[in-house]
Protein backbone atom coordinates (compact mmCIF):
# COMPACT_ATOMS: atom_id res chain seq x y z
CA UNK A 1 0.00 0.00 0.00
CA UNK A 2 1.35 3.39 -0.92
CA UNK A 3 2.00 5.91 1.83
CA UNK A 4 1.18 8.92 -0.22
CA UNK A 5 -2.77 9.09 -0.60
CA UNK A 6 -5.34 11.49 -1.13
CA UNK A 7 -6.94 12.74 2.15
CA UNK A 8 -10.18 15.33 1.65
CA UNK A 9 -8.61 15.80 -1.97
CA UNK A 10 -4.88 16.77 -0.36
CA UNK A 11 -2.48 14.57 -1.10
CA UNK A 12 -0.73 13.15 1.63
CA UNK A 13 2.59 11.83 2.75
CA UNK A 14 1.68 9.49 5.33
CA UNK A 15 -0.07 11.77 7.69
CA UNK A 16 1.09 14.89 6.49
CA UNK A 17 -0.18 17.10 4.00
CA UNK A 18 1.88 18.19 1.11
CA UNK A 19 0.21 21.44 0.53
CA UNK A 20 0.83 22.40 4.21
CA UNK A 21 4.78 20.68 3.77
CA UNK A 22 4.65 23.40 0.90
CA UNK A 23 3.46 26.16 2.38
CA UNK A 24 6.12 25.62 5.92
CA UNK A 25 8.66 24.43 3.73
CA UNK A 26 8.62 25.97 -0.04
CA UNK A 27 8.99 24.28 -2.71
CA UNK A 28 10.24 22.35 -5.04
CA UNK A 29 10.96 19.84 -1.91
CA UNK A 30 11.41 16.16 -2.15
CA UNK A 31 9.01 14.49 0.29
CA UNK A 32 10.12 11.02 1.25
CA UNK A 33 7.85 8.53 3.71
CA UNK A 34 9.65 6.85 6.45
CA UNK A 35 7.20 3.95 6.46
CA UNK A 36 7.16 3.37 2.72
CA UNK A 37 10.95 2.72 3.10
CA UNK A 38 11.01 0.55 6.13
CA UNK A 39 8.57 -1.18 3.87
CA UNK A 40 10.67 -1.63 1.08
CA UNK A 41 13.38 -2.59 2.68
CA UNK A 42 11.77 -5.07 4.95
CA UNK A 43 10.73 -6.72 1.47
CA UNK A 44 14.24 -7.74 0.68
CA UNK A 45 15.21 -8.12 4.72
CA UNK A 46 12.12 -10.78 5.03
CA UNK A 47 12.70 -13.28 2.08
CA UNK A 48 16.09 -13.03 3.84
CA UNK A 49 15.46 -14.04 6.89
CA UNK A 50 16.97 -17.24 8.60
CA UNK A 51 19.72 -17.38 4.85
CA UNK A 52 23.13 -16.25 4.89
CA UNK A 53 22.28 -13.00 2.79
CA UNK A 54 22.77 -9.31 3.01
CA UNK A 55 21.07 -6.76 1.16
CA UNK A 56 24.14 -3.89 0.01
CA UNK A 57 21.66 -0.95 -0.61
CA UNK A 58 22.94 0.56 -3.40
CA UNK A 59 23.79 4.22 -1.92
CA UNK A 60 23.48 6.16 -5.37
CA UNK A 61 19.69 5.79 -5.70
CA UNK A 62 19.30 8.13 -3.18
CA UNK A 63 21.96 8.56 -0.21
CA UNK A 64 20.58 11.28 2.34
CA UNK A 65 22.12 10.37 5.65
CA UNK A 66 18.81 10.49 7.33
CA UNK A 67 17.85 7.30 4.79
CA UNK A 68 21.45 5.98 5.16
CA UNK A 69 20.51 6.16 8.84
CA UNK A 70 17.13 4.52 8.39
CA UNK A 71 18.62 1.38 6.90
CA UNK A 72 21.51 0.86 8.80
CA UNK A 73 19.40 0.82 12.42
CA UNK A 74 17.89 -2.06 9.99
CA UNK A 75 20.90 -3.92 9.73
CA UNK A 76 22.03 -2.84 6.16
CA UNK A 77 24.65 -2.85 4.34
CA UNK A 78 25.75 -0.63 1.27
CA UNK A 79 26.79 -0.72 -1.39
CA UNK A 80 29.15 1.97 -2.55
CA UNK A 81 30.51 3.66 -5.81
CA UNK A 82 33.29 5.99 -4.27
CA UNK A 83 34.75 7.30 -1.17
CA UNK A 84 32.58 9.57 -0.85
CA UNK A 85 29.91 7.61 -0.48
CA UNK A 86 31.65 5.62 2.12
CA UNK A 87 32.22 8.59 3.76
CA UNK A 88 28.24 9.08 3.69
CA UNK A 89 28.16 5.72 5.06
CA UNK A 90 30.49 5.95 8.37
CA UNK A 91 28.87 9.91 9.02
CA UNK A 92 25.56 8.07 9.18
CA UNK A 93 26.70 5.20 11.43
CA UNK A 94 26.74 2.61 9.00
CA UNK A 95 29.09 -0.72 9.38
CA UNK A 96 32.18 -0.50 6.73
CA UNK A 97 32.20 -4.51 7.36
CA UNK A 98 29.07 -4.53 5.41
CA UNK A 99 30.37 -2.63 2.31
CA UNK A 100 31.25 -3.27 -1.10
CA UNK A 101 32.73 -1.07 -3.44
CA UNK A 102 31.76 -0.88 -7.48
CA UNK A 103 32.70 0.95 -10.00
CA UNK A 104 34.96 0.70 -12.81
CA UNK A 105 37.80 3.69 -11.43
CA UNK A 106 38.12 3.75 -8.10
CA UNK A 107 41.65 5.32 -7.41
CA UNK A 108 44.16 4.94 -5.10
CA UNK A 109 43.23 7.54 -2.45
CA UNK A 110 39.80 5.17 -2.46
CA UNK A 111 41.44 2.17 -1.87
CA UNK A 112 42.98 3.47 1.33
CA UNK A 113 40.13 4.32 2.87
CA UNK A 114 38.09 1.83 2.18
CA UNK A 115 40.98 -0.90 3.58
CA UNK A 116 41.46 1.35 6.19
CA UNK A 117 37.91 1.03 6.71
CA UNK A 118 37.87 -2.91 6.62
CA UNK A 119 35.23 -2.93 4.33
CA UNK A 120 33.63 -6.22 3.31
CA UNK A 121 34.50 -6.44 -0.91
CA UNK A 122 35.55 -4.51 -3.80
CA UNK A 123 33.80 -5.48 -6.39
CA UNK A 124 36.82 -5.61 -9.23
CA UNK A 125 35.87 -4.37 -12.81
CA UNK A 126 39.62 -5.06 -15.02
CA UNK A 127 43.07 -6.41 -14.41
CA UNK A 128 45.03 -3.11 -13.98
CA UNK A 129 42.37 -2.69 -11.11
CA UNK A 130 43.29 -5.70 -9.45
CA UNK A 131 46.58 -4.70 -9.77
CA UNK A 132 46.42 -1.18 -8.24
CA UNK A 133 44.42 -2.96 -5.41
CA UNK A 134 46.81 -5.89 -5.01
CA UNK A 135 49.58 -2.94 -4.29
CA UNK A 136 47.74 -0.04 -2.50
CA UNK A 137 46.78 -3.11 -0.09
CA UNK A 138 50.40 -4.36 0.03
CA UNK A 139 52.01 -0.86 1.05
CA UNK A 140 49.64 -0.50 3.79
CA UNK A 141 50.21 -4.57 5.27
CA UNK A 142 46.62 -5.82 4.25
CA UNK A 143 44.71 -8.39 2.23
CA UNK A 144 41.83 -6.87 0.12
CA UNK A 145 38.64 -9.09 -0.37
CA UNK A 146 37.90 -9.01 -3.60
CA UNK A 147 35.23 -10.16 -6.30
CA UNK A 148 35.37 -9.80 -9.79
CA UNK A 149 32.01 -8.15 -11.40
CA UNK A 150 31.13 -10.36 -14.31
CA UNK A 151 29.57 -9.40 -17.35
CA UNK A 152 27.50 -12.55 -18.31
CA UNK A 153 26.20 -10.90 -21.41
CA UNK A 154 22.68 -11.14 -20.69
CA UNK A 155 20.02 -8.63 -21.99
CA UNK A 156 18.49 -6.68 -19.26
CA UNK A 157 15.93 -5.69 -21.40
CA UNK A 158 16.09 -2.27 -19.91
CA UNK A 159 16.84 1.24 -21.43
CA UNK A 160 20.17 1.13 -23.73
CA UNK A 161 21.65 3.71 -21.06
CA UNK A 162 20.49 1.75 -17.68
CA UNK A 163 21.58 -1.86 -19.25
CA UNK A 164 25.21 -2.76 -17.99
CA UNK A 165 25.39 -6.49 -18.54
CA UNK A 166 26.26 -6.40 -22.41
CA UNK A 167 29.60 -6.84 -24.31
CA UNK A 168 29.41 -3.42 -25.55
CA UNK A 169 29.69 -2.09 -22.01
CA UNK A 170 32.28 -0.52 -20.10
CA UNK A 171 31.53 -2.77 -17.00
CA UNK A 172 33.22 -5.81 -15.85
CA UNK A 173 34.96 -8.55 -17.05
CA UNK A 174 34.40 -10.26 -20.04
CA UNK A 175 32.26 -13.90 -19.28
CA UNK A 176 34.80 -15.67 -21.26
CA UNK A 177 37.82 -13.77 -19.55
CA UNK A 178 36.16 -14.41 -16.00
CA UNK A 179 38.42 -17.78 -15.27
CA UNK A 180 41.87 -16.26 -16.20
CA UNK A 181 41.21 -12.88 -14.30
CA UNK A 182 40.26 -15.07 -11.16
CA UNK A 183 43.57 -17.24 -11.38
CA UNK A 184 45.24 -13.65 -11.69
CA UNK A 185 43.69 -12.30 -9.03
CA UNK A 186 44.41 -15.35 -6.60
CA UNK A 187 48.27 -15.07 -7.39
CA UNK A 188 48.35 -11.70 -5.96
CA UNK A 189 49.46 -11.75 -2.40
CA UNK A 190 47.77 -9.03 -1.14
CA UNK A 191 44.27 -10.11 -2.50
CA UNK A 192 42.02 -12.87 -0.86
CA UNK A 193 39.53 -13.59 -3.71
CA UNK A 194 36.06 -13.81 -1.79
CA UNK A 195 33.31 -13.31 -4.06
CA UNK A 196 31.55 -12.95 -7.69
CA UNK A 197 29.74 -10.32 -8.93
CA UNK A 198 27.38 -8.64 -11.71
CA UNK A 199 24.86 -6.10 -12.34
CA UNK A 200 23.29 -6.54 -15.73
CA UNK A 201 20.68 -3.27 -15.39
CA UNK A 202 18.52 -1.45 -13.89
CA UNK A 203 14.58 -0.96 -13.37
CA UNK A 204 14.05 -4.65 -14.45
CA UNK A 205 10.71 -5.45 -14.37
CA UNK A 206 11.16 -9.21 -14.79
CA UNK A 207 13.37 -11.35 -12.39
CA UNK A 208 14.30 -14.10 -15.45
CA UNK A 209 17.52 -11.89 -16.82
CA UNK A 210 18.48 -11.96 -13.12
CA UNK A 211 17.83 -15.84 -12.88
CA UNK A 212 19.92 -16.24 -15.80
CA UNK A 213 22.66 -13.68 -14.86
CA UNK A 214 22.56 -16.38 -11.64
CA UNK A 215 23.24 -19.18 -14.04
CA UNK A 216 25.81 -18.23 -15.49
CA UNK A 217 27.56 -17.19 -12.14
CA UNK A 218 26.94 -20.49 -10.83
CA UNK A 219 28.67 -21.85 -13.78
CA UNK A 220 31.62 -20.22 -13.10
CA UNK A 221 31.61 -21.00 -9.48
CA UNK A 222 31.45 -24.34 -10.30
CA UNK A 223 34.70 -23.92 -12.81
CA UNK A 224 37.23 -22.05 -10.17
CA UNK A 225 35.73 -24.21 -7.43
CA UNK A 226 37.43 -27.38 -9.76
CA UNK A 227 40.97 -25.62 -9.53
CA UNK A 228 40.63 -25.01 -5.85
CA UNK A 229 38.82 -21.42 -5.81
CA UNK A 230 36.40 -21.48 -3.38
CA UNK A 231 34.37 -18.29 -3.16
CA UNK A 232 32.53 -17.20 0.08
CA UNK A 233 29.56 -14.86 -1.42
CA UNK A 234 27.99 -14.36 -4.85
CA UNK A 235 26.28 -10.84 -5.26
CA UNK A 236 24.02 -10.64 -8.04
CA UNK A 237 23.60 -6.80 -8.18
CA UNK A 238 20.60 -4.46 -8.26
CA UNK A 239 17.09 -5.32 -8.07
CA UNK A 240 13.88 -5.22 -9.41
CA UNK A 241 12.35 -1.80 -11.30
CA UNK A 242 9.20 -0.38 -10.08
CA UNK A 243 6.31 1.10 -12.01
CA UNK A 244 5.91 4.55 -12.41
CA UNK A 245 2.25 4.88 -13.37
CA UNK A 246 2.81 4.82 -17.18
CA UNK A 247 -0.03 3.02 -19.35
CA UNK A 248 0.64 -0.50 -20.05
CA UNK A 249 3.53 -0.55 -18.00
CA UNK A 250 3.95 -4.17 -16.86
CA UNK A 251 4.21 -4.35 -12.87
CA UNK A 252 7.23 -5.99 -11.31
CA UNK A 253 7.78 -9.24 -10.18
CA UNK A 254 7.41 -8.70 -6.58
CA UNK A 255 10.69 -8.49 -4.34
CA UNK A 256 9.49 -11.94 -2.18
CA UNK A 257 8.95 -14.06 -5.31
CA UNK A 258 11.92 -13.17 -7.06
CA UNK A 259 13.98 -13.47 -4.08
CA UNK A 260 11.94 -17.05 -3.52
CA UNK A 261 13.07 -18.09 -6.97
CA UNK A 262 16.41 -17.06 -6.64
CA UNK A 263 17.33 -18.70 -3.48
CA UNK A 264 15.70 -22.17 -4.63
CA UNK A 265 18.17 -21.82 -7.33
CA UNK A 266 20.95 -21.17 -5.39
CA UNK A 267 19.23 -24.35 -2.53
CA UNK A 268 19.37 -26.83 -5.58
CA UNK A 269 22.81 -26.00 -6.97
CA UNK A 270 24.20 -26.08 -3.30
CA UNK A 271 22.82 -29.07 -3.06
CA UNK A 272 23.43 -30.72 -6.24
CA UNK A 273 26.93 -29.67 -7.42
CA UNK A 274 28.59 -27.42 -4.51
CA UNK A 275 28.74 -30.19 -1.85
CA UNK A 276 26.26 -28.34 0.19
CA UNK A 277 28.98 -25.57 1.46
CA UNK A 278 27.57 -22.81 2.79
CA UNK A 279 27.67 -19.29 0.37
CA UNK A 280 26.73 -15.90 1.00
CA UNK A 281 24.23 -13.75 -1.45
CA UNK A 282 24.67 -10.44 -1.63
CA UNK A 283 22.04 -7.87 -3.25
CA UNK A 284 22.56 -4.56 -4.15
CA UNK A 285 18.96 -2.87 -4.81
CA UNK A 286 18.39 0.88 -5.19
CA UNK A 287 15.44 1.79 -6.69
CA UNK A 288 13.43 -0.55 -5.34
CA UNK A 289 14.19 0.41 -1.75
CA UNK A 290 13.66 4.39 -2.63
CA UNK A 291 12.03 5.28 -5.51
CA UNK A 292 8.11 4.84 -4.45
CA UNK A 293 9.26 6.27 -0.85
CA UNK A 294 9.56 10.02 -2.27
CA UNK A 295 7.76 12.76 -4.44
CA UNK A 296 8.91 15.68 -5.47
CA UNK A 297 6.84 18.80 -4.83
CA UNK A 298 6.47 21.72 -7.17
CA UNK A 299 4.73 25.28 -7.69
CA UNK A 300 3.20 26.01 -10.88
CA UNK A 301 4.98 29.51 -11.54
CA UNK A 302 3.11 30.55 -15.01
CA UNK A 303 0.83 28.51 -17.54
CA UNK A 304 1.45 29.37 -20.89
CA UNK A 305 -0.01 28.81 -24.37
CA UNK A 306 2.60 28.10 -27.06
CA UNK A 307 1.74 28.09 -30.69
CA UNK A 308 1.95 24.22 -30.74
CA UNK A 309 1.89 23.26 -26.79
CA UNK A 310 0.56 24.11 -23.63
CA UNK A 311 3.46 24.49 -21.41
CA UNK A 312 3.17 24.28 -17.56
CA UNK A 313 6.15 25.70 -16.06
CA UNK A 314 6.81 24.77 -12.81
CA UNK A 315 9.75 25.81 -9.83
CA UNK A 316 11.25 22.35 -10.51
CA UNK A 317 13.53 21.42 -12.99
CA UNK A 318 15.57 19.21 -14.77
CA UNK A 319 18.33 20.06 -12.26
CA UNK A 320 16.67 18.36 -9.48
CA UNK A 321 15.46 15.80 -11.94
CA UNK A 322 17.41 14.72 -14.73
CA UNK A 323 15.84 11.16 -15.43
CA UNK A 324 13.33 12.61 -18.18
CA UNK A 325 15.56 14.77 -19.62
CA UNK A 326 18.20 11.90 -19.68
CA UNK A 327 16.55 9.01 -20.28
CA UNK A 328 13.12 9.91 -21.37
CA UNK A 329 11.53 9.06 -18.19
CA UNK A 330 8.24 8.91 -17.92
CA UNK A 331 7.49 10.33 -14.28
CA UNK A 332 3.72 10.64 -12.98
CA UNK A 333 2.96 14.14 -12.28
CA UNK A 334 -0.46 14.51 -10.54
CA UNK A 335 -1.90 17.83 -8.63
CA UNK A 336 -1.50 17.57 -5.07
CA UNK A 337 -5.24 19.17 -4.68
CA UNK A 338 -7.73 17.36 -6.62
CA UNK A 339 -10.36 18.03 -8.28
CA UNK A 340 -10.13 20.96 -10.73
CA UNK A 341 -12.22 21.03 -14.13
CA UNK A 342 -10.53 22.50 -17.08
CA UNK A 343 -8.28 20.09 -18.02
CA UNK A 344 -5.43 20.54 -20.93
CA UNK A 345 -2.06 18.80 -22.13
CA UNK A 346 0.52 20.29 -20.90
CA UNK A 347 3.96 20.04 -21.20
CA UNK A 348 5.15 20.24 -17.82
CA UNK A 349 8.81 22.11 -17.98
CA UNK A 350 10.99 24.08 -15.64
CA UNK A 351 13.21 27.61 -15.63
CA UNK A 352 16.23 26.57 -17.04
CA UNK A 353 17.98 27.38 -20.26
CA UNK A 354 17.41 24.18 -22.18
CA UNK A 355 14.90 22.61 -24.87
CA UNK A 356 15.62 18.89 -22.65
CA UNK A 357 14.14 20.92 -19.20
CA UNK A 358 10.95 19.10 -19.16
CA UNK A 359 9.24 16.80 -16.64
CA UNK A 360 6.44 15.31 -18.10
CA UNK A 361 5.00 15.70 -22.05
CA UNK A 362 1.85 15.34 -23.18
CA UNK A 363 -0.34 15.81 -19.50
CA UNK A 364 -3.76 16.21 -19.03
CA UNK A 365 -3.83 18.47 -16.37
CA UNK A 366 -6.34 21.10 -14.79
CA UNK A 367 -3.52 23.81 -13.18
CA UNK A 368 -3.22 26.99 -12.70
CA UNK A 369 -0.39 29.75 -11.65
CA UNK A 370 -0.19 28.86 -7.77
CA UNK A 371 -0.55 25.19 -7.67
CA UNK A 372 1.19 22.58 -6.30
CA UNK A 373 2.16 19.11 -8.09
CA UNK A 374 4.18 16.22 -7.45
CA UNK A 375 6.14 13.93 -9.37
CA UNK A 376 5.77 10.52 -8.19
CA UNK A 377 8.48 7.74 -7.61
CA UNK A 378 11.38 10.72 -7.34
CA UNK A 379 13.00 8.92 -4.57
CA UNK A 380 15.33 7.22 -6.50
CA UNK A 381 17.90 8.84 -8.58
CA UNK A 382 16.12 12.30 -7.59
CA UNK A 383 18.52 14.08 -5.32
CA UNK A 384 21.15 12.08 -5.60
CA UNK A 385 21.47 13.38 -9.57
CA UNK A 386 20.47 17.06 -8.73
CA UNK A 387 22.99 19.38 -9.83
CA UNK A 388 23.52 23.46 -9.53
CA UNK A 389 22.58 24.47 -13.48
CA UNK A 390 21.82 27.88 -13.70
CA UNK A 391 22.82 28.57 -10.25
CA UNK A 392 19.71 27.01 -8.93
CA UNK A 393 20.22 25.73 -5.07
CA UNK A 394 19.30 22.28 -4.80
CA UNK A 395 15.58 21.62 -3.07
CA UNK A 396 14.73 20.65 0.28
CA UNK A 397 14.04 17.14 1.55
CA UNK A 398 11.81 16.09 4.42
CA UNK A 399 11.28 12.72 5.76
CA UNK A 400 7.49 12.22 6.77
CA UNK A 401 6.81 10.13 10.14
CA UNK A 402 3.27 9.49 10.60
CA UNK A 403 2.52 13.45 10.81
CA UNK A 404 5.88 14.86 11.52
CA UNK A 405 8.02 16.28 9.15
CA UNK A 406 12.05 16.13 9.57
CA UNK A 407 14.37 18.87 7.24
CA UNK A 408 16.47 15.82 6.17
CA UNK A 409 18.56 18.45 4.39
CA UNK A 410 18.06 22.41 3.68
CA UNK A 411 17.41 23.97 0.76
CA UNK A 412 20.84 25.28 -0.78
CA UNK A 413 20.79 28.90 -1.16
CA UNK A 414 23.17 30.68 -4.01
CA UNK A 415 25.39 31.43 -1.66
CA UNK A 416 26.18 28.22 -0.41
CA UNK A 417 26.64 27.49 -4.62
CA UNK A 418 29.94 30.12 -4.86
CA UNK A 419 31.25 29.61 -1.26
CA UNK A 420 33.75 27.15 -2.65
CA UNK A 421 34.99 29.72 -5.72
CA UNK A 422 37.22 32.99 -5.20
CA UNK A 423 38.40 35.96 -7.00
CA UNK A 424 41.65 35.83 -8.82
CA UNK A 425 43.42 38.31 -5.99
C1 LIG B 1 26.76 -1.83 -9.45
C2 LIG B 1 25.34 -1.45 -9.18
N1 LIG B 1 24.70 -2.07 -8.19
C3 LIG B 1 23.41 -1.75 -7.87
C4 LIG B 1 22.72 -0.79 -8.58
C5 LIG B 1 21.32 -0.49 -8.17
O1 LIG B 1 20.41 -0.86 -9.12
P1 LIG B 1 18.85 -0.69 -8.87
O2 LIG B 1 18.61 0.72 -8.48
O3 LIG B 1 18.24 -1.02 -10.18
O4 LIG B 1 18.44 -1.64 -7.81
C6 LIG B 1 23.34 -0.13 -9.65
C7 LIG B 1 22.61 0.83 -10.49
O5 LIG B 1 22.10 0.48 -11.53
C8 LIG B 1 24.70 -0.46 -9.95
O6 LIG B 1 25.34 0.17 -10.92
N1 LIG C 1 20.28 6.58 -12.80
C1 LIG C 1 19.46 5.58 -13.46
C2 LIG C 1 19.73 4.20 -13.05
C3 LIG C 1 21.14 3.72 -13.29
C4 LIG C 1 21.87 3.61 -12.05
C5 LIG C 1 23.31 3.31 -12.09
N2 LIG C 1 23.73 1.99 -12.46
C6 LIG C 1 18.01 5.95 -13.38
O1 LIG C 1 17.68 7.01 -12.94
O2 LIG C 1 17.16 5.21 -13.80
Amino acid sequence: MSQFSYVNGVLHAEGASLAAIAAQFGTPTYVYSKAQLLANYASYADACAGRDALVCYAMKANSNLAILDLLARQGAGFDIVSGGELLRVLAAGGDPRKVIFSGVGKSVDEMRLALSHDILCFNVESIPELHRLNEVAGSMGKTARVSLRVNPNVDAKTHPYIATGLKANKFGVAFDDALDTYRAAAKLPHLEVAGIDCHIGSQLLDDAPLLEALDRLIELIDKLGDEGIVLHHLDIGGGIGINYGEAGEAPPVPVGDYLARLFARVDAWRAERHGGKPIKVIFEPGRSIVGDTGVLLTKVEFIKHGEEKNFCVVDAAMNDMARPALYQAWMDMQPVVQGKAGALAYDVVGPICESGDWLARDRELAVEAGDLLVMHSAGAYGMTMASNYNTRGRAAEIIVDGEVCHVVRKRENPADLYALESLIK
